[in-house]
């Protein structure tokens, strides 16, 4: 351990998450971008073998404080963690990573819960994001709460619990609970439904204010950014009769223009372009109804756009 800590000045301190929903995929983008490194068992640091920096693992939730304070120089986080810090103005966004995506809701028991969120002003609400339901209902308890209410000190009760939230209501801590929702599942399967929603969130690159090796910042957004576009286009390849060729290119107009390479048939061409990964069915239906063959949709390892 100490011979690595000897390791870390001049190194660019880049924080990922430890585990959780963002662990995984926080690791694959660091492959991605080929950065190399052997993190030893049960050890929270690493060194990248290939450039002047080192990885610290830690939870999610406390990684927006160590970049915000500029004990780490980056960090890969989500946006709901930043917001629950209260390190906005203390960071940089950088990126959108496009992972980790869910959102913060207001839920409450189908069965018998209130039905609009200004019902819940002056009761009790479970979370594990004090900082941000606090906020949120405070703005409602202005709102909604009588004067004499708020002279007599009422306020909505925000209790913390740090995980399994959604159990909350079921045993009877709160009368409706704020935590995160993707697929919907957990809180289906908890009896909840929601009823309003707090942020959007999803996975970003975070720096501090004063990283300790700029150039190094920008080298590593950028190979990111390139793992995520290519995760997001693909290279369509095909055959097109010359005569339908601009009708080809309006089906796939490239991200500047499709290459058109001509072939030993004068009558048709080659097209090479890059699509939107989502749009790629819509695109190829559209191709063999103009009659293209040969259709080709290549996955692409890593690009800069
Ligand atoms: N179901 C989910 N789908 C997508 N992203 C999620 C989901 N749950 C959490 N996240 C994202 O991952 C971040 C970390 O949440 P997670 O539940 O993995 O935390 P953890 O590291 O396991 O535990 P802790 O809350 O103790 O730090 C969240 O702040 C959020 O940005
Ligand atoms: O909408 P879903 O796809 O079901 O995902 C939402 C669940 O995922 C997270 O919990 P996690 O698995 O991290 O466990 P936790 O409850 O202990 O935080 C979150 O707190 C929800 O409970």
């Amino acid at each position: 351990m100490t011979d690595i800590i000897n390791k870390l000045s001049d190194r660019l301190l880049f924080a990922i998450p430890k585990k959780g929903y963002l662990h995984e995929q926080s690791l694959s983008l660091l492959k991605g971008a080929d950065l190399n490194f052997h993190r030893r068992n049960r050890l929270d640091i690493a060194l990248v073998q290939n450039f002047p920096i080192a990885l610290v693992f830690l939870p999610a939730t406390d990684i927006p404080k160590y970049v915000g304070e500029g004990n780490v120089d980056l960090g890969i986080t989500g946006q709901d963690e930043v917001a629950e810090s209260e390190a906005n103005d203390k960071i940089d966004e950088i990126l959108e990573l496009g992972f980790g995506k869910c959102e913060l809701q207001v839920q409450v028991p189908v069965v018998g819960g209130a039905t609009r969120v200004e019902e819940l002003v002056g009761k009790k609400i479970v979370t594990s994001f004090e900082i941000l339901v606090r906020k949120y209902f405070d703005e409602l308890d202005q709102k909604y709460l009588t004067e004499e209410q708020k002279q007599a000190g009422v306020k909505t009760k925000i209790e913390y619990v740090s995980g399994s939230v959604e159990a909350a209501c079921a045993l009877g801590l709160g009368d409706g609970i704020v935590d995160l929702v993707e697929s919907g599942k957990t809180m289906k399967a908890a009896g909840l439904h929601p009823i309003s929603t707090i942020l959007s969130s999803q996975a970003i690159l975070i720096c501090s204010k004063n990283p300790s090796d700029l150039s190094l910042v920008s080298k590593i957004t950028s190979r990111i950014k390139g793992v995520i576009a290519a995760q997001k286009y693909v290279l369509v390849n095909y055959n097109v009769q010359r005569v339908h060729l601009e009708e080809a290119i309006k089906i796939t107009p490239g991200r500047r223009a499709p290459l058109i390479s001509p072939l030993e048939d004068s009558e048709w061409a080659e097209v090479q372009s890059m699509a939107d990964k989502c749009d790629i069915a819509k695109i190829m239906d559209k191709l063999e109804e103009i009659g293209a063959k040969d259709i080709l949709i290549l996955e692409i390892n890593n690009c800069r756009v």
